[in-house]
This record gives structure tokens, C-alpha cells and sequence, in this order.
């Protein structure tokens, strides 16, 4: 094959077409689709993928390949095609598709270098800089630019004495570490070690270490376990005893931990009859999507570890993904525990190294099964044998930039390709995804009783209105202080649960109302107490909580609202004696922290667990007995018509973590607007009659499920501009669309104004449009010199979940 067809990392519509380039002799045969190469561009170099080999082009003057930057496809043919699907489902670039499939280390990063122009030496440049570029030496472009040298190496560019030039790097670092090994014989070894002198007790300790060990050493183990130095070593290096060597080695982020091995449990009669859908679908190597719905401690994770062990017996492969925050030690011990060394985890906190070897051992088939947050979806794996979704109403399933992909889409797109099961858990399922399930569309699972008949716990709703009438100006209702009191007297936990999202400590003056706000977003600034500062949420802006008010000058300044800080600070003057670990973006910054926190907590080093939606997940805790919500309401008032179902779910979470064990369970959730349906079926744990309630308002409103939504998102520097273009944008789809097809706004978005961009957005509701995606395709070609020259973005988001 003479010829590649290449996508080339540039994110333009002109470049959205792959670019043909001819393939160098010595790679003829090895260059194939899915394989990284370095191409040149213009007057660049450029990173590109591989799509296809051909032995002809149509095109005249074709460049060569430079560089391989890939010895095997790191895209395989399953991967390469769902890239083209990703890219026409979410509207995005191929290069952003083929990208987001890839772990970070794998993406391009581009230098410039200068270095002395070919037909020249260093002898034509200014002294100066002369040994700068001494041995044909490079210099980074960025270095350069800060040396005191500069103004002179800009004279030797101009000169053409200097040029630019563009190279791709790859920050896949692996990790090798020393290793040393004998490869004279052990006579040979004995031999010299009887005519080394006496005081060489370093030299014959080393040797004879060898003599008794067969197997390869890393260097550091082989220093602390002889008691000797590097030089030593390195001596008998030279007699040609020993060699040492570069071995690869897997960074395993949890080298250090112990997984106590579990077998599988009995499966009670509705787990049973839960699994056997999904096992005879894994017989039949049938694709079937099962919406698995079972309330908080039903037993689900016991299915999904039983269904994936049916499927490593037939020597498939098994994803897992969890929500990021539930990705806690006792999910990962739950998965590692039963299949050992065959998992590899996948999560934001590890480092982009750590990353790419657990990608490495799953892309090499030397594991067989991942449990891991969104991105995990992806997982090049060649024989999936089922996909499991875990708490699927998560919102973390969708990513909320380019490309705008939901996992379960992904999932259903793989488990088609590969003839598997897909099954998407939830105690609390999206309204889109039980819809379909009462359709048929999904075969329904459903597990109504707490593993063993253990009963669900009982909620107390709490009206906070009631409490301030009754004089209780505290953030505890009478009801859950006494709880809390008595959880401590009987040596029990408690959780207690801060809704934060939609939320913030704002800063406000007592006497003139005065709110303080970013100046560049129009968004309340939000207090930090740890260091006395108030931060923009959405830029970073931050700034000196001022001890006037900046309008009035009164000095009764101060937020609002309740932080984790407070409620601490709270529950230390009520209950002092309580040991409290709190859970916030504060304590948990730290790489590990969430985990110690957590192993803390179910070491009982503490008496109560106070955090925000972090620990709304997957903890289950033997003497949890109790969970108070301190604001239930919060998150009703976002302007999201899921705001409801968000709450209800939330609720519903939380309250989950009680009495999961023999102990039974009591949550008291506290709020303003205690008649709330939401707050009311929460309370009784009445899925079906939220679902019914729910899916009446949302057919009256015309929105998901009955209808589909497209969110289109203008802003730019300019609010004539946004507005303008956003009208354009409007008037345009209402000439292309039906007119069943609601074409909403333009509006100012909920947000509306983010880093002093404005910020305007048109929504469109439609059920059956045969030419939107062709309409939206031609606004963003239409727009697309004026976003890559300008300031103006356009983002387009099909089956929003963020309507900020
Ligand atoms: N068949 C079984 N026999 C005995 N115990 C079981 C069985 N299945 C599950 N359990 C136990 O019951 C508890 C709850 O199960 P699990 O965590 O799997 O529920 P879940 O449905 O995933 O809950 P959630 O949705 O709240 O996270 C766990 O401690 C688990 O070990
Ligand atoms: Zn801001
Ligand atoms: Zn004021």
C-alpha cells in the first residue's frame, strides 16, 4: 500500500476530511488504520490518524509520511468507526472524536524549536549565542523567547541564519525502572569471587547473592538487600558478571493496597430472577439493553459481579463505569476483591501516567475487565462480552464539551458492535431511560426489596419554617439534633448531607442588600472561609472579603448560606463531643484524601460524615444509622426543568446509606417546602408515582422524554454581537425546520455572562426533524472562520443535561 489517508489534529471544517500522503518505503505493509503519524501541513508538522491504506490517490503532488509515532493501531477497527459515529452524532470534529477515545498521554503536544538553518553553522551566528546552538543543539521557541539573548536570535531568524521548526512530542513517559542480572555462569561467578581480595566483602556479598538467586534484580532491591553501594555494582558491571538493564514497568496506583478476596454470595430470589435475563442474553451472544431497577441496597453490585464472572469465564471482556464520586475505595475493593489482578481502574485522580499504563494493560488483553468513570467507555478492548452502567442517571455520563457524548450512548453503540448485553443500574433511573424500558425498548430488571427483606429506612420530613416559628434559629431541627444525640450515646454513625449544587455561601449587606458578584461573570461570589477570600466559581476570580460594604460602606457584611465549614463549626458548639470528618472540595483537594477520609469513617474514628454530593454514592457502612439532609430544597430552585427528578434523586441517594445492615435506618430531611412532590414520594420511596407525576408535567411542558431538545449556545465579548448571531441562528432554523419543531429564543442563558462573555442561547424541541442535524452542521461551516478568527463561540448540545 503506497498511500495513507490521514485526519490531521487541526480543529477547522476544511480539515474535517482526511489528507492523503504517501507511505516511505520501509513502512509499506506496517503503516495501518488507527496508527499515529507525524505529517507535514503547510508549513507545520502536524499529528494525525491513520483511517485507511490504499495503493492509489486521486490527488497529484503528495507529501510523505515524517514520522510513526505508534508501532500497533492504538485505534482498532471498532474504535476507528465509532470515532466517525461520534462525530456525527455529537457534531463535532473527527480529530476531537478519535481524540476523547485516547488516555491524555496520548495526545499531541506540540513545540517549536529553532535551530540553525541547514545550509549554515554556527560560525554565521552572533557570537552572543553562538554556543546556544553549538552540536546542531536546539533551543525551545519558548525558552528563547525569555533569554536575555533574544532581540539577537530574532535578528538571526530574520537573517535566516535561525528557523522555526514545528515538532510533535508525546508525553507518554513509560516507566522503567534498573534492573541487574548475571550473565557469567555461576562457576564463572564463584571462580571470580574466590579471587577477589579480602576486604571486597561488598563485590562477594553481591556475587554471592547471584550465585544463590537465579531471577533479575531491580537495582534498588538488590542494594538493600546485600547492604552494598552503586559501585560495587557497577564494578562487577565492567568484569562483564553482571549486566544491568531498562525494564518497563506499570505504575499501579494501588501497589500498596490488600483486596480481601470474596466469592460469590447466594443470589436472593429476586436477584436471581434479575440475572437470568441478562445471562441468557450473554448465552445467545445477543445485544439486548436491561434497565436493572432496584432500590438502594437491593444487591445489584452482586449481579453485575456475577453476570461479568459468566462472561471471563468465556474469555470476554467486561466494563464497569461508576460515577466518578462513587469511585471509592469500597467500589473498587468490591471489583478487585472478586477478580484480582484481572481489573484495571480508571478515574480522574490518577496522574496521566498512571492513566496510560492501566490503558496499556487493558489495550495489551493483560486485563480483563474496567471499572472506571466516563472515559472508560472507551476501553480498546476486542471481545466485549457486557457493559455495565452503574447509577445511570448520573449526569457525569455526559460529557459537557466537545464531544458532547452521553456514556450509555457509547455503550449501546459498543455492546451492537460487539453482540453483548448492556445494563444500566439505578435505584433512581432517568425518566428517559424507564420510559423506554415501559416500551420495551429496554428490557426491564427490577428489584423491589433491600438484599435479605432488610426495610428501607424511614424518612421524617422536617419544615424548617415550623422550626424557626418554634424559635430554633439553628441549622438542626430539634428532631434530627436528638438523633444525632442519640446516635452518639449508642456508639452508631451518621451522615449528614449538604446540598451544595445550585448553592453558595454568598456575601450580602445587611443593610442595602448589596450582593457580591464577579466582575466578569454574572454569578454571586462564593466565601471561602480557609482563606477569608471570595472566588468566582466560574473564572476563578477572586478577591479580599472587604470589611465594608463596597455600596453602602455598612460594616454588616457577611454571607449567606451554609458551607460544610459552618455546619462544623455548628455541630461543635451542639454537639461537642462528636467527631466529625467533613468531606468538601477543601479536604479532598489532595490526591487520596477522599479515601483516607473514608477509610477513617469506617474505622469508626468518627461519629458523623459531613459532606456534600461527593458522599451521596455508593458508601455502604455497617452502623450508619442515621442521615440527615440539612437543605433538601436547594437544588429545586435551579432554572432546569429537571430539577425536580435531580432532586428526587438526590433524596432518595442519600437516604440509601442508612441501615444497609442489620441495624435499621432513619433519615430526617429537612426543607422549606416540605409539600413539594419531590421531597413528599422521596420520603416514601415511590419511584412509580414520581415517574407517573413527573412524565405528566413533562408532556404538558414538552420536553425529555416526549420531546428532544437541542441546546445551541452563542456568547462573545460583545452583547450585540451574541445577541445578533444567536437571532440569526434562530431565524435560520425555523426556515430549515418543521413547523412541529419548537424553535425557543433567543434568550439570555441562566448564566449570562462567563468571563466577560455574554452569553445567549437557543433551545429547540422537536420529536421527529429529518434535516436538523444537516441544518446545524450548516451553521457551524457557516460560522466556522469567524469562531477560529474571532471571539465567537457556537456549542451545540444534543439531549442536554446542563442548561446553564
Ligand atoms: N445475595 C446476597 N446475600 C447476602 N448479602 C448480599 C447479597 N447481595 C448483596 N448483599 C449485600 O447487601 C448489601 C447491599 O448490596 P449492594 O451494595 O450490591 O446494593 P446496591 O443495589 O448496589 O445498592 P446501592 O444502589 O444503594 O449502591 C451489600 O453489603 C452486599 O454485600
Ligand atoms: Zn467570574
Ligand atoms: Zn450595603
Amino acid at each position: 500500500m503506497r498511500y495513507a489517508s490521514v485526519i490531521v489534529d487541526l480543529k477547522v471544517s476544511q480539515t474535517d476530511r482526511s489528507f492523503d500522503y504517501e507511505i516511505p518505503h520501509e513502512w509499506r505493509g506496517i503503516i495501518k488504520p488507527g496508527m499515529r503519524v507525524v505529517v507535514p501541513f503547510g508549513s507545520r508538522k502536524l499529528q494525525g490518524f491513520v483511517v485507511e491504506v490504499k495503493d492509489e490517490s486521486a490527488v497529484k503532488k503528495v507529501k510523505a509520511i515524517d514520522e510513526l509515532l505508534d508501532p500497533t493501531p492504538v485505534l482498532n477497527e471498532e474504535l476507528l468507526k465509532l470515532g466517525e459515529w461520534l462525530t456525527e452524532s455529537t457534531l463535532c470534529f473527527k480529530i476531537t472524536a478519535f481524540q476523547a477515545m485516547l488516555p491524555s498521554a496520548l495526545k499531541a503536544n506540540y513545540q517549536k524549536e529553532l535551530l540553525i538553518h541547514k545550509d549554515r553553522s554556527y560560525e554565521h551566528l552572533h557570537p552572543d549565542i553562538q554556543t546556544l546552538f553549538q552540536k546542531n543543539k536546539k533551543l525551545d521557541l519558548n525558552k528563547a523567547c525569555k533569554s536575555p539573548y533574544f532581540h539577537v536570535i530574532q535578528k538571526e531568524i530574520e537573517a535566516g541564519n535561525l528557523e522555526v521548526q514545528y515538532v510533535v512530542k508525546q508525553k507518554t513517559n513509560k516507566r522503567t525502572i534498573k534492573q541487574i542480572k548475571a550473565i557469567a555462569s555461576k562457576k564463572e561467578l564463584q571462580a571470580f569471587l574466590s579471587k577477589l581480595p579480602k576486604q571486597a566483602n561488598k563485590q562477594k556479598r553481591i556475587l554471592q547473592f547471584f550465585i544463590e538467586n537465579d531471577d533479575p534484580i531491580p537495582l534498588k532491591k538488590l542494594l538493600e538487600e546485600v547492604q552494598c553501594t552503586v559501585s560495587s555494582v557497577k564494578t562487577l558491571i565492567d568484569k562483564k558478571m553482571l549486566l544491568e538493564e531498562e525494564v518497563e514497568v506499570y505504575r499501579d496506583p494501588y501497589e500498596k493496597e490488600h483486596f480481601e478476596k470474596t466469592n460469590p454470595l447466594p443470589l436472593t430470589n429476586e436477584q436471581t430472577k434479575a440475572i437470568q435475563p441478562i445471562l441468557a442474553s450473554l448465552e445467545k451472544e445477543q445485544h439486548d439493553v436491561f434497565l436493572m431497577y432496584g432500590v438502594t441496597g437491593s444487591g445489584k453490585t452482586e449481579i453485575y459481579l456475577q453476570a461479568i464472572e459468566e462472561v471471563l469465564k468465556k474469555g470476554k471482556e467486561a466494563i464497569v463505569l461508576v460515577p466518578e464520586i462513587s469511585l471509592t475505595p469500597q467500589m473498587v475493593q468490591r471489583f478487585k476483591g472478586r477478580f484480582g489482578s484481572k481489573v484495571a481502574v480508571l478515574h480522574s485522580g490518577l496522574s496521566t501516567g498512571e492513566k496510560y499504563d492501566e490503558w496499556r494493560k487493558i489495550d495489551r488483553g493483560e486485563v480483563k475487565l474496567v471499572v472506571g468513570a466516563r472515559s472508560a467507555i472507551f476501553a480498546p478492548f476486542q471481545n466485549i462480552g457486557i457493559i455495565i452502567i452503574d447509577e445511570e442517571h448520573e449526569t457525569s455520563y455526559k460529557q459537557e464539551e466537545n464531544p458532547r457524548y452521553h456514556a450509555r450512548e457509547v455503550a449501546i453503540y459498543r455492546g451492537k458492535y460487539h453482540s453483548c448485553p448492556v445494563v444500566l443500574g439505578s435505584a433512581t433511573p432517568t425518566l428517559e431511560s424507564y420510559a423506554r424500558a415501559q416500551k420495551g425498548v429496554y428490557n426491564l430488571l427490577t428489584l423491589t426489596e433491600r438484599v435479605n427483606k432488610r426495610p428501607l429506612p424511614t424518612v421524617e420530613i422536617v419544615d424548617m419554617r415550623e422550626e424557626l416559628r418554634k424559635g430554633n434559629r439553628t441549622m438542626f431541627s430539634e428532631s434530627l439534633y436528638t438523633k444525632l444525640k442519640n446516635r452518639l450515646e449508642n456508639g452508631e454513625q451518621a451522615v449528614l448531607f449538604l446540598n451544595k449544587r445550585g448553592y453558595s455561601s454568598f456575601v450580602m449587606c445587611r443593610d442595602c442588600g448589596f450582593v457580591i458578584s464577579c466582575p466578569h461573570c454574572d454569578i454571586s461570589l462564593t466565601y471561602h472561609r480557609f482563606d477569608e477570600k471570595l472566588k468566582c466559581h466560574y473564572c476563578g476570580y477572586e478577591e479580599m472579603m472587604p470589611p465594608h460594604c463596597p455600596d453602602c460602606k455598612s460594616k454588616y457584611i457577611r454571607f449567606f448560606g451554609t458551607g460544610t465549614q459552618r455546619v462544623e463549626e455548628e455541630i461543635a458548639k451542639v454537639l461537642p463531643e462528636a467527631r466529625v470528618i467533613r468531606m468538601d472540595n477543601d479536604t479532598t483537594s489532595r490526591k487520596g484524601a477522599h479515601e483516607k477520609l473514608l477509610k477513617s469513617f469506617g474505622r469508626k474514628e468518627a461519629d458523623i460524615l459531613l459532606g456534600t454530593q461527593m458522599i451521596a454514592k455508593g458508601l455502604d457502612f455497617q452502623d450508619v444509622t442515621l442521615v440527615g439532609v440539612l437543605t433538601a430544597d436547594t437544588m429545586l430552585h435551579l432554572p432546569d426543568f429537571r430539577a425536580s427528578e435531580k432532586t428526587f434523586q438526590l433524596l432518595t441517594q442519600v437516604s440509601g446509606r442508612a441501615g444497609r445492615h442489620t441495624l435499621p435506618g432513619e433519615v430526617v430531611i429537612q426543607t422549606y417546602v416540605p409539600e413539594h412532590y419531590s421531597i413528599q414520594l422521596a420520603q416514601r420511596h415511590d419511584y412509580a408515582l414520581f415517574f407517573q407525576k413527573e412524565m405528566y408535567i413533562r408532556k404538558l411542558h414538552h420536553y425529555p422524554p416526549y420531546y428532544y431538545l437541542v441546546l445551541i449556545t452563542v456568547s462573545h465579548q460583545e452583547v450585540t454581537k451574541a445577541l445578533s448571531t444567536a437571532e440569526h441562528i434562530s431565524l435560520f432554523m425555523k426556515k430549515r425546520l418543521s413547523d412541529k419543531a419548537q424553535i425557543l429564543g433567543p434568550v439570555s442563558s441562566p448564566i449570562p455572562r462567563i468571563n466577560d462573555r455574554y452569553r445567549y442561547q437557543c433551545m429547540i424541541k422537536y420529536k421527529r426533524e429529518s434535516s436538523l442535524y444537516e441544518s446545524l452542521k450548516a451553521i457551524l461551516k457557516h460560522y466556522q472562520q469567524e469562531m477560529n478568527q474571532t471571539d465567537l463561540t457556537i456549542s451545540i448540545d444534543l439531549n442536554p443535561l446542563m442548561l446553564m
